[in-house]
């Protein structure tokens, strides 16, 4: 039995995870979560799963909860995150949480030698270089969750990693795939936030919609994969059933294939090297669905595809300070307060704006993000 710690719980990755831990009781055990704000959806996996340590973003929601659950330890804020990831009875921490505040957090499950099961593709982006260093110093395996890192894994499962000569990334376009840049200039969040395949929290959404999804997962593959971004390729398919491919250099090219559900890769994650049957899962039907469409990527029109790439390029602190800055101009957009198209250009101004450090430290790093944060909130007022 596998003993679980789960950043994220009541997010849409977290919440197909309890999913999966419900369904699968004989393979695995919740031993600590960590949500947000959203009480009943904890008290809902608090009653199903019993476990032993729960962290709440804020103190006033740990306390709600602890008056009716006097048996469990409750914790708030980044140091309950650490509590949780870092709980000595799990094994695997699987990072469902949002953005960079999962870092530390992550680095501390790292450095006890646990499994992570890693969504959280920000904590990747902000900081690889340590999170790597760290995973290979402590021994600490990092299983990609993201679907198309998940089929990269897949595919290269056996082969000789040396042999590898390009990944490639498929990318279903996001909610404007069919509009112009022109046609840009007024869409509204509602729009934004209607992904043609996938059902998924609403920052992810968004990023798919500006292509800045794909990369900071061209960035991701980067860092889990060890791969020169020369060699890693986006290629649009509009209907997300290649999750990606890995291209061999006797031009071979193996690929994982699946009805868009993240259920699958977050199972894999969690029982690798094996697969478990999935409950309620949809079988792929090629036949009924006749025809895959493949495009090359237009990086004018994803502007942020684009920014994403010079970034890796570059490396060091910019690959913050552009992670950051697409948080705080995305939480904007969400609310209103800019409009679609200057989600982009608050992730230039930034970008072109800043002075990189190459191999920075956690404290740099952390600096950096806060005060990133603080200069997109300045763009706005
Ligand atoms: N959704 C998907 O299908 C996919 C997501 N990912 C990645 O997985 C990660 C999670 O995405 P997703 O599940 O969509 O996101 P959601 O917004 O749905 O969920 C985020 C989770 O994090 C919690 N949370 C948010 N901010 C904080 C904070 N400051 N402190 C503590 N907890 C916090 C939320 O709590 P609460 O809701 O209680 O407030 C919620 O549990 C992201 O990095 C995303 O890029 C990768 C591939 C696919
Ligand atoms: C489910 C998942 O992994 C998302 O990251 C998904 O890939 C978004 O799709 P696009 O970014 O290709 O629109
Ligand atoms: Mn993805």
């Amino acid at each position: 039995m596998k003993k679980i710690s789960l950043l994220g719980a009541t997010g849409s990755i977290g919440w197909q995870t309890f999913d999966i831990l419900l369904a699968q009781p004989q393979e695995f055990k919740l031993v600590a979560f960590s949500a947000g704000q959203n009480v009943e959806k904890s008290r809902e996996i608090i009653e199903k799963l019993q476990p032993e340590l729960v962290s709440m973003q804020t103190e006033d929601a740990a306390l709600a909860l602890q008056k009716d659950y006097p048996h469990i330890s409750f914790a708030f804020g980044r140091k309950g995150l650490v509590e949780v990831a870092t709980h000595p009875d799990s094994t695997v921490l699987v990072n469902a949480v949002l953005g960079s505040v999962g870092l530390e957090s992550t680095l501390a499950a790292i450095r006890m030698g646990k499994t992570i099961a890693i969504a959280n593709k920000e904590t990747l982006v902000t900081a690889g270089h340590l999170v790597m260093a760290e995973a290979k110093k402590y021994n600490a395996p990092i299983i990609p969750v993201d679907s198309e890192h998940s089929a990269l894994f897949q595919s290269m499962n056996g082969e000789n990693k040396k042999r590898i000569e390009r990944l490639i990334l498929t990318a279903s376009g996001g909610s404007f795939r069919d509009k112009t840049r022109a046609e840009l200039e007024d869409v509204t969040v509602k729009d934004a936030l209607n992904h043609p395949n996938w059902s998924m929290g609403a920052k992810i959404t968004i990023d798919s919609a500006t292509m800045m999804n794909k990369g900071l997962e061209v960035i991701e593959a980067h860092v889990l994969f060890d791969m020169p971004y020369d060699n890693i390729d986006v290629l649009l398919h509009r209907e997300s059933i290649i999750h990606s491919m890995v291209e061999y250099e006797d031009t071979s090219v193996i690929a994982q294939l699946g009805t868009p559900d993240m259920r699958v890769p977050i199972q894999y994650a969690l029982s690798y090297p094996d697969r478990l049957p999935l409950k309620n899962g949809q079988r792929l039907n090629l036949a009924q669905i006749g025809q895959l469409h493949f495009k090359e990527v237009d990086f004018d029109r994803f502007r942020a595809l684009k920014l994403a790439y010079d970034a890796g390029r570059m490396g060091g602190t910019i690959l913050t300070a552009m992670n950051a800055a697409n948080e705080a101009a995305v939480a904007l957009f969400l609310q209103e307060k800019i409009t679609f198209l200057q989600i982009e250009e608050c992730i230039e101004r930034v970008m072109n704006s800043h002075n990189n450090i190459i191999m920075p430290d956690l404290q740099t790093i952390l600096h950096v993000d806060s005060e990133t944060r603080k200069t997109v909130a300045s763009m706005v007022k």
